[in-house]
């Protein structure tokens, strides 16, 4: 089945039922080394998951490792431009969870990205990215305890389709001058507008179906966490691109009160909500005055649309939600893009899961790894039905490579975030006590060790693998 590969000899699949993985002690897990910094953040990152799954099971339960490859390393293995081999696909696809150090993609030309690639291949539709705060970990930011969030990112569309045109190609050329004498003039709202002839073009579809199973899964996350923490936030910037971004809050607001009913509230509905039970001879009118700033300078089509919408949410879900029900059920919201870049610094505790279409949420991802200590400390997995693959947030951070000085942390906590979702709670606890306790310690790499007050000697990669395991029962 395999041209170059040879499974471990023990071990066992992981097999999927429901969608949720169903784990032998002896799984198989295919494991990607990376390029650049992998080649450091890899083997430090596995002892400490073999240390920990030992401390934890006493030999009771072991991960059989499985080298697959990818990237530079697939190239040397395989031959020139094998960067993803078949073998690497049909083994993810054979053991279903698997886990990845990060892989070079070149800006501009040249080839796609491998990890776009690895997930679109797999259907791993949702890019799951916890941004929380270990005591101890310096932070550019005053409070960084207050940020916990889980960014939910789509992880199949959007621009990372990769379907786009180089300027002056024939296919982009004929595309152009298809928009510019023919679609665009048929479409009225778009009047004269004509696209520059030099135009690179880039498609970016936004479907429903992917919208709504990526709020699915945060909603089914939400209700997992503590009720303080059951809110989801649809992350957009509709207000610029209507049919896409915009259509991506309202599809994920559609299934928020359909398909959990009775499991959600909308923000503007516990606001309705809100202001009969604070007065119950409120008038409807009233009731629309205090939902939207400036109802009384509407047009009266406006001013019936908003009286209607709440009228709609009384009859349908006062029994179920008023009188302070709605307060225990997942707060959904939405929150223009640019806007949350500020609110999660300025209000971090008030928001928990993040919705996000695939480029923001590679944006928003890295900007909240940094509140909480930087992308050494952001953990990440592409999850799908029967599949999942768990890598860092960062990339290959090439200038360090090789250096044994990188932050293996991101990677630990990536595989801290599998085995969880393997249900091998008790060793994920392990490495996030060892961590903790390193951090607090001052044992750390050279990133966390600059911003430290005073500044500690940095610990190389290496070493602080080491630290964590020295910490696992601190
Ligand atoms: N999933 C993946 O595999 C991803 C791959 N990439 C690819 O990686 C390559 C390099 O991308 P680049 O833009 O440099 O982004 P990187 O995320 O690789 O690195 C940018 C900077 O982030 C910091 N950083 C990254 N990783 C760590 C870590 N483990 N510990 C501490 N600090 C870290 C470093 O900052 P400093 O030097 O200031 O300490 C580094 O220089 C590109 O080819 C890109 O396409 C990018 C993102 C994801
Ligand atoms: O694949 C790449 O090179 C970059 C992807 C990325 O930045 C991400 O997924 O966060
Ligand atoms: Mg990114």
């Amino acid at each position: 089945m395999y041209e170059k590969l040879t499974p471990p000899e023990t071990g066992s699949r992981i097999t999927f039922e429901n969608g949720e993985p169903i784990v032998p002690d002896n799984p198989i897990v295919p494991f990607i080394r990376g390029d650049g910094t992998g080649i450091d953040i890899w083997p430090a990152a596995q002892k400490v998951f073999d240390a920990a799954v030992q401390a934890a099971y006493g030999g009771k339960r072991q991960i059989a490792w499985f080298k697959i490859y990818a990237g530079d390393e697939a190239c040397e293995k395989y031959g020139t431009y094998q960067y993803l081999p078949e073998d690497t696909l049909n083994a993810i696809k054979e053991y279903g969870v698997a886990i990845k150090g990060p892989l070079t993609t070149p800006v501009g030309g040249g080839i796609r990205s491998l990890n776009v690639a690895l997930r679109q291949i797999h259907d791993l539709y949702a890019c799951v990215r916890p941004c929380k705060y270990y005591p101890g970990t310096p932070s550019p930011h005053k409070s960084p305890e207050k940020l916990d969030v889980i960014v939910y990112r789509e992880n199949t569309e959007d621009i990372y389709l990769g379907i786009e045109w180089r300027q002056g190609s024939e296919i982009g050329d004929r595309l152009i001058k298809l928009l510019n004498t023919d679609l665009i003039p048929a479409t009225p709202e778009h009047r004269n507008k004509q696209i520059p002839l030099d135009s690179g073009i880039g498609i970016k579809p936004i479907s429903k179906t992917g919208s709504q199973r990526l709020v699915r899964r945060a909603i089914k996350h939400a209700l997992r966490l503590p009720a303080k923490k059951q809110m989801v936030t649809l992350v957009h910037k509709g207000n610029i691109m209507k049919y896409t971004e915009g259509a991506f809050r309202d599809w994920g607001y559609e299934l928020a009160t359909t398909e959990f009913r009775h499991e959600c509230v909308t923000e503007r509905e516990s606001w309705i909500l809100g202001n009969k039970e604070g007065n119950p001879n409120l008038s409807v009118e009233d009731n629309a005055r205090q939902i939207e700033p400036g109802y009384d300078a509407l047009t009266e089509e406006k001013q019936a649309q908003i009286r209607q919408e709440v009228e709609t949410v009384l009859n349908a879900i006062w029994d179920t939600h008023g009188n302070g029900q709605w307060k225990t059920k997942v707060m959904v919201n939405d929150r223009i893009a640019d806007s949350i870049f500020q609110q999660i610094q300025t209000r971090p505790d008030e928001y928990s899961i993040l919705a996000t279409m695939n480029l923001n949420g590679d944006y928003l991802s890295d900007a909240a790894a940094a509140i909480v200590g930087g992308l050494g400390m952001g953990p990440g997995a592409n999850i799908g039905d029967s599949c999942a693959i768990f890598e860092a947030t960062h990339g290959t951070a090439p200038k360090h490579a090789g250096l044994d000085r990188i932050n293996p942390g991101s990677v630990i906590l990536s595989g801290v975030m599998m085995l969880e979702y393997m249900g091998w709670q008790e060793a994920a606890d392990l490495i996030k006590r060892g961590i903790g306790a390193a951090i607090s310690q001052g044992e750390v790499t050279y990133d966390l060790a600059r911003m430290m007050e005073p500044p500690v000697e940095p610990l190389k990669c290496s070493e602080f693998a080491e630290a964590i395991i020295q910490h696992f029962n601190d």
